[in-house]
């Protein structure tokens, strides 16, 4: 007979996938904020990061944003912010990045569905954007205080799985720092610790930024929507630009 541990069959999986979308409504609800350590799990955490690492190797990635960085003699120094690729997880050579996506999915839509009546902090959720791999080369590159839905695109939950392995952030920084609305000066520092996901409300809530890394970082986002706030947002769009 295998040992308990060795049957990470269907229905320990159903129970994992309930204890930590219990623990995401409760999080989310409380504090806007929800961490999860050990999402996957070593093995698929390992398969899963060495198919962002061979595909950051082919050079797959596109060149993020410039951040134009005032050098101390004033002159725009720009240097290179993160490096991104989409996808959708259904390509070749992704699907272990594919089967994360889909864990993610199914906390997501369970929350959705166990939660009052079929919605999480009042959204109902319908889908959810492609999966954006970042790298931050590392090189000081850093990512700028912002909110990732300031004006109600449709986007209700920034979900950030990372992927580094022994980071020490006083070495390596990268830290991410969120300013939670109504915490008043407090803060939430987020290391992006390898198997480590984070969720959070992607409105004015939770305006965030990334410090410098000097360590190669990774880190792959999904932003769920609201049927609602997106149906709204296609209809201002095609508005707009009839
Ligand atoms: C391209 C893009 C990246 C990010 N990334 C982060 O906020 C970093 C989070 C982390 O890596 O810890 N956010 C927005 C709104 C856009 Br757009
Ligand atoms: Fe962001």
């Amino acid at each position: 007979l295998l040992p308990p541990f060795l049957h990470r069959n269907r229905n320990n999986l159903e129970e994992f996938i309930d204890k930590i979308c219990q623990y995401v409504i409760r999080d989310m609800d409380k504090y806007g904020v929800c961490v999860v350590d050990k999402f996957l799990g070593m093995e698929k955490g390992l398969a899963v990061l060495n198919e962002v690492l061979y595909m950051y190797s082919a050079g797959l990635f596109e060149d993020g944003q410039l951040v134009s960085n005032k050098g101390s003699t004033n002159d725009l120094k720009t240097i290179r912010g993160d490096q991104i690729i989409w996808l959708d997880g259904k390509e070749h050579q992704c699907q272990n990045i594919g089967m994360l996506i889909s864990r993610v999915d199914a906390i997501i839509m369970r929350a959705n569905k166990m939660h009052n009546n079929g919605k999480i902090g009042n959204y109902t959720i319908n889908g959810r954007t492609k999966a954006m791999v970042a790298c931050y080369p590392g090189h000081g590159s850093h990512y700028v205080k912002h909110v990732d839905n300031p004006n109600r695109d449709g986007r209700c939950i920034t979900a950030i799985y990372y992927l580094n392995r022994d980071w020490d952030i006083k070495e390596n920084g990268g830290l991410l720092r969120i300013f939670p609305e109504g915490w008043r000066d407090q803060v939430a520092d987020i290391e992006p610790l390898f198997d480590r996901i984070l969720f959070f409300w992607s409105d004015r809530r939770n305006p965030h930024e990334v410090q410098p890394a000097y360590k190669t970082r990774y880190a792959i986002t999904l932003w769920y929507f609201d049927a609602e706030e997106r149906n709204q947002a296609c209809r201002r769009y095609q508005r707009e630009s009839a």
